[in-house]
């Protein structure tokens, strides 16, 4: 089965003159195992795609099936149960609460979903990996921007989805820490089965990538 299907997806924003088709007929499959990288340049279309494809935006046409369960066939409430359950989000807003410490962001996970996230000790090794162990007791407000990058992709590998979707994951990184989160990306693909599509302009990210998409005004093509 494949983690996604996506067929013949249009989006088109506003209406009359303020109307802007943003992608067109799109066609996409992602499997279990796979790290996809969906490239393309500033206003081509990427974030809307990873948004719909998140279930956050339905498109204006076409189908989204996650899991073999079409999107449009369920309710907004049984969609978001797919989401919290399946889909784990990297932001390019990190969407950290700020007046919670990172050690809360993650208790904060488990009131929404009791059950299902990391072990104490997978969490650790997630912690170790990305550097971020001694940074429990902070508020956002006192991490860089790239500690602030690196916790919410640990929140968001927390509750331990099947599918992970980032926008922009390496943004706010330099070079040894993007070979770090490339790393960790490519094992949760292999090692752990699980399905990874990234939206970025990193161009590091591209060895590790099993496919690459390029987003150009709104339509994408298989590049590997
Ligand atoms: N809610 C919206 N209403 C109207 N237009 C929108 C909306 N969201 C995005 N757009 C427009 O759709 C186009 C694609 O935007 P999108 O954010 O998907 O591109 P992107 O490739 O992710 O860009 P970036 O790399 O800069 O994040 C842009 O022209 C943008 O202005």
């Amino acid at each position: 089965m494949n983690s996604f299907s996506v067929r013949n997806v249009n989006q088109i924003y506003g209406e009359g003159t303020a109307k802007v088709h943003v992608l067109h007929d799109v066609n996409f499959e992602a499997e279990p195992g796979t790290l996809s990288l969906i490239m393309g340049p500033s206003g081509s279309g990427k974030s809307t795609f990873l948004t719909i494809i998140g279930g956050l935006l339905t498109p204006t046409s076409g189908h989204v099936e996650v899991n073999g369960v079409d999107y449009a066939k369920r309710s907004k409430k049984e969609r978001d149960q797919m989401r919290l359950d399946a889909i784990g989000f990297v932001l390019q807003t990190y969407h950290l609460l700020p007046y919670l410490t990172v050690a809360d962001q993650f208790k904060l996970v488990d009131k929404v979903k009791p059950e299902g996230n990391l072990s104490a000790r997978a969490l650790d090794d997630v912690l170790e990996t990305l550097d971020i162990k001694s940074l429990m007791h902070k508020f956002p407000n006192e991490l860089s921007g790239g500690q602030q990058q690196r916790v919410a992709i640990a929140r968001a590998l927390y509750p331990d989805p099947s599918i992970i979707l980032a926008d922009e994951p390496t943004a706010a990184l330099d070079s040894a820490r993007v070979t770090v989160v490339a790393k960790l990306l490519k094992d949760l693909a292999v090692k752990h089965h699980k399905s990874v599509i990234v939206v970025t302009h990193d161009t590091r990210l591209i060895n590790a990538a099993d496919h690459v998409y390029e987003m150009t005004d709104g339509y994408l093509t298989k590049q590997s």
